[in-house]
């Protein structure tokens, strides 16, 4: 009914927010598009499902997420992605694989300090009845 549909509007106005605020932080700037195919062809042989900021923005606006938890879900291949394509020892992987813990924790502490528990069990229940 309505106030399902005012409760969801409230979500991803929260998603929209935690997102744009990710996307505008220099450590994740690698993490706000797609990875380029062209550039690395061997990616989605690796990664089986792809994330970025930018994929995570769209789905809000297409209503993909009903609770906060399935915003996370999709949130979390961003970083974890990252650290199975980048494992080895270089400089390079060990800067991505910084920043990618930096996003799992930056993810984490963002939702525990601004989500209200009572609202995300409301989220779940919308769920449940659908
Ligand atoms: O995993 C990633 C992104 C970094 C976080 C997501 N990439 C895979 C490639 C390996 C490494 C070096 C560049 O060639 C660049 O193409 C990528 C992009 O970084």
């Amino acid at each position: 009914e309505e106030q399902e549909e005012d409760v969801l509007r409230e979500l991803r106005l929260f998603l929209r927010n935690i997102t744009e605020r990710l996307s505008l932080d220099r450590r994740f700037k690698a993490f706000t598009k797609p990875v380029d195919i062209e550039e690395v062809p061997d990616y989605l042989m690796v990664i089986k499902k792809p994330m970025d900021l930018s994929t995570l923005l769209t789905n809000i606006d297409q209503h993909k997420y009903v609770t906060v938890g399935e915003f996370m879900a999709d949130a979390d291949f961003i970083w974890k992605n990252a650290l199975e394509y980048n494992p080895d020892s270089d400089p390079m992987d060990r800067n991505i694989r910084h920043r990618a813990c930096a996003l799992k924790d930056t993810v984490r502490a963002i939702i525990r300090d601004e989500l209200d528990e009572d609202f995300e069990r409301v989220c779940e229940e919308i769920r449940e009845s659908r």
